[in-house]
């Protein structure tokens, strides 16, 4: 299987980092992008073949698989870009991972449909990512499979019956990972506030969130129950979650969370209409 990347900026050297070495014997992944010297450190760390944006046709035009990882804003020219080097005899995939623009828009600019969109998360980097993904009509189950054996290498993957979903997928998990990160400079600074130095504070939280959020995970037990055992009456828990709650944390990420999802639609919106 040949996988051409179209951009090899941060969330596509995430892919590739927890692809390679992972897909069958005989596959074969290149990466198109203009900077050199990224193109350079992807070929160095996980040996794959570059060409840079101007001479993109033969990776284009080989690819069983092209994965869209630009940015939505660019997404127009460079499928206007693609568009003359697509083989569509062969029926290649084209993978969009860009958040935001929509499947109908995408097979407008390329003239041509068999289109999976989807949402990775950038912990695909160390094989711990999650992916929602969507297929079009034109996508046959065979391509559909071939999508879902790429991004499960990277992680599990979340079917959507609904593309519409895609935008609540990308404001939880695309995005997740920056809420968590956030959390964890919040508790840096805390530790720190708290006169524990930087080099603790950042062990504590780091183990904490790893540790806690494991223990969700193989518990059979809702959140809820698993927070609540943390919470001794009267205790340091409850005074900080009272905090917490006064201050309306969760209020505000649950807000935050809405206004991604927004975006993603008003995105999709404002490129979509762009022609
Ligand atoms: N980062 C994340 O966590 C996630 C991102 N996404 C989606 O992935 C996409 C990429 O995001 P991200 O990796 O963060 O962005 P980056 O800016 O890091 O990567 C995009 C890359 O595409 C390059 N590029 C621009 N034009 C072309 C072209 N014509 N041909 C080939 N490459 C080109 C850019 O080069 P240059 O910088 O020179 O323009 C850049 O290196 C976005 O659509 C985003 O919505 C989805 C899930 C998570
Ligand atoms: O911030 C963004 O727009 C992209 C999509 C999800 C994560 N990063």
């Amino acid at each position: 299987m040949k996988i051409a990347f179209i951009g090899g900026g941060n969330m596509a050297s995430a892919l590739i980092a927890g692809l390679a070495g992972k897909l069958t014997a005989g596959a074969d992944i290149h990466v198109v992008d203009p900077n050199a010297d990224a193109l350079e450190r992807l070929r160095t760390q996980y040996g794959v073949t570059t060409a840079t944006a101007a001479d993109a046709d033969a990776a284009v035009a080989a690819a069983d698989v092209i994965v869209l990882a630009v940015k939505p804003q660019s997404m127009r020219d460079v499928a206007a870009q693609l568009r003359p080097l697509i083989d569509t005899a062969r029926q290649p995939l084209v993978v969009s991972i860009a958040a935001g623009i929509r499947s109908a828009d995408l097979a407008r600019w390329l003239g041509y449909g068999a289109i999976v969109r989807c949402m990775p998360n950038t912990p695909a980097l160390i094989g711990m990512g999650i992916t929602g993904m969507t297929a079009t009509a034109g996508v046959s189950a065979q391509q559909k499979q071939a999508a879902d054996d790429i991004l499960r290498a990277v992680g599990p993957t979340v079917w959507l019956d609904d593309e519409a979903q895609i935008d609540a997928v990308t404001a939880i998990s695309g995005s997740g990972p920056a809420y968590v990160f956030y959390f964890i400079e919040a508790m840096q600074q805390a530790a720190k506030e708290l006169g524990l130095s930087d080099e603790q504070g950042t062990q504590l939280a780091l183990a904490t969130f790893a540790g806690a959020a494991q223990l969700a995970t193989q518990s059979s037990e809702p959140v809820s129950l698993l927070r609540e055992r943390v919470t001794s009456k009267g205790g340091t828990t409850y005074a900080a979650l009272t905090s917490m709650e006064q201050s309306g944390v969760k209020a505000a990420i649950v807000k935050g969370a809405k206004a991604a999802a927004a975006r993603g639609k008003a995105l999709g919106d404002e490129l979509g209409a762009a022609g």
